[in-house]
């Protein structure tokens, strides 16, 4: 006998299990979500908000360094610190009455799967929970993951929670990766302050962008005075008084006062009793376009599953989620393309947008994703410093954006935006892709002069309309 039977049990309360579990509640279903942190997940005390909190001042700095007949004066860390405690301090009441609130019920502890459709939730008093649920859904959303490099485990490395945490700028900061994580956070520590070194293994920075955009960041970075190492491994780390010393695949050997891991993420699911149902512990969740991973009653969402490890995308999935149980429940038919109950978009139009300077915002395909996927495409660039707008916008905008155009529809199955202010630019270019607008219908589209979006008729000037 359970000690909770519910419709909905979701483990994990960060974005996107909250979201499973008001659309599901919304709807009629009754929910449990299980919290063994905060209430709020990575997202909101160590990752998306506290990240962007910190980047919003020097960015800002940055735009009006850039413009004549204004000054801004410089940075003061320790406000830049205080605003992002408002935003990101970990203390998830607030979040816990909204769920309270909401009529969800929250378990604090951790859970783990213990047979279909059951699970036991462990609190930090020592005490259990047995809950039976209708449907499981998993959202536990990531980790960090450690590379291996000799010694890594005993230099107390920063990951993303100290770095975006900290109340302090270290002297110099070595950066292990040279991904989103590592990008926005160097760009952020070394405006704030601190000399920091990006080293990455592979070929360029932010490699799934276009290859121009990633040489831009890299460009500016530098011209930042990030020091930026390409094409190297860091080897061995070891602590040396205050400083870690890293050392590296071509014999260099680098020193810094904190050390930054930012080398990806690995899903949540190491220790949830994925065994009781016949699954592997440790690998992400492989659910479907309904976002279902077995039977009619596990689900998974959001960076513990296969989907994109973005939390726009995880609240998507969440949504797809809820309303996939609610038809479930009610034996409606669920999945179909663009259908209300299927993860179609996972598959065409992924937006992101990278708050560096510049920003690189894009959905969709790159032209060597695309080429990749067998379409044949045609990618046509323009400067947004062209444009009045992007003239306007800032002295000498550095910028420019793409577009990947399905040469058999005449479609945009891609777009990239790099530049000062882009990020908001972007979701154009989704509805254009997830509407399959036409570039003939497109053309009559006409952005307002003189804005940055300019740039869109440009570019479709350049395609040859
Ligand atoms: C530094 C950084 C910056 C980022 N910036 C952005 C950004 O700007 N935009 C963007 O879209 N994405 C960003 N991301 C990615 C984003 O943070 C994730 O995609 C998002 O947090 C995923 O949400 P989630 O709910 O799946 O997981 P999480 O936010 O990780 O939440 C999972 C929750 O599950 C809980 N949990 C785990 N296991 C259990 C268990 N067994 N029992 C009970 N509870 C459990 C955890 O405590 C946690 O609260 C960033 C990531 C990082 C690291
Ligand atoms: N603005 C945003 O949307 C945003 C911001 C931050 C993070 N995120 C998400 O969080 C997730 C995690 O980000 P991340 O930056 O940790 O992972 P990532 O996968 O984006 O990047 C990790 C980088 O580390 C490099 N790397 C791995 N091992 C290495 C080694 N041994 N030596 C040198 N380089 C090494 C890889 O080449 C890769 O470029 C991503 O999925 C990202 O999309 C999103």
């Amino acid at each position: 006998m359970a000690d909770l039977d519910v419709d909905v049990v979701v483990i994990g309360a960060g974005p996107v299990g909250e979201n499973v579990a008001d659309r599901a509640h919304q709807q009629g279903l009754s929910a449990a979500v299980v919290e063994a942190g905060l209430v709020g997940g990575e997202c909101s005390y160590y990752a998306c908000i506290p990240s962007k909190a910190l980047l919003r001042p020097v960015d800002l700095k940055a735009a009006v360094d850039r413009m004549p007949g204004v000054d801004a004066g410089p940075v003061d860390a320790a406000k830049v610190f205080e605003r992002r405690d408002q935003f990101a301090n970990p203390d998830d009441s607030g979040q816990a009455d909204w769920l309270d609130g909401a009529g969800i019920t929250l378990l604090r502890g951790r859970g783990r799967i213990t047979g279909e459709r059951a699970v036991a939730v462990e609190h930090a008093d020592g005490t259990t929970t047995d809950v039976a649920a209708r449907y499981v859904v998993v959202a536990t959303g990531s980790v960090p993951t450690y590379p291996p490099v000799d010694g890594i485990a005993d230099v107390d490395a920063w990951t993303n929670r100290e770095v975006t945490q900290a109340s302090h700028v270290p002297d110099s900061l070595l950066v292990l990766g040279g991904g989103v994580v590592g990008v926005e956070m160097a760009t952020a520590y070394q405006r704030l302050g601190s000399r920091v070194t990006v080293v990455q293994h592979g070929e360029r920075l932010v490699p799934g962008v276009e290859p121009e955009a990633a040489r831009r960041l890299q460009a500016s970075l530098e011209a930042d005075g990030v020091d930026v190492r390409l094409g190297t491994s860091m080897t061995a780390v070891k602590r040396d008084g205050a400083e870690v010393v890293a050392s590296l695949d071509d014999g260099t050997e680098l020193r810094g006062a904190e050390l930054l891991v930012a080398a990806g993420r690995r899903p949540g699911t190491a220790d949830l009793g994925l065994d009781t149902v016949g699954l592997e512990p440790g690998k992400p969740l492989d659910a479907d376009e309904t976002t279902t991973v077995q039977g009619d009653w596990l689900y998974a969402v959001g960076d513990a599953s296969t989907g994109a490890k973005l939390t726009h995308m995880g609240k998507y999935q969440a949504r797809i989620c809820g309303d996939v149980l609610v038809a479930r429940s009610k034996g409606a038919s669920v999945g179909g393309r663009y259908a209300k109950t299927a993860t179609t978009t996972e598959q065409t139009a992924v937006p992101q947008v990278i708050f560096t300077d510049p920003q690189i915002a894009a959905v969709g395909h790159t032209e060597a994703s695309a080429q990749q996927a067998g379409l044949h495409v045609r990618a046509v660039s323009y400067e947004i410093g062209n444009t009045a707008g992007g003239s306007l916008h800032a002295d000498g905008y550095d910028g420019f954006a793409t577009i990947v155009v399905d040469t058999d529809r005449e479609v945009i199955v891609g777009a990239t935006f790099v530049g000062q202010d882009v990020a908001d630019m972007v979701h154009g270019a989704t509805i254009a892709i997830v509407g399959e607008v036409p570039l003939a219908r497109l053309w009559h589209a006409v952005p307002s002069f003189p804005t940055m979006s300019e740039v869109w008729l440009r570019l479709l000037e350049t395609y040859g309309m």
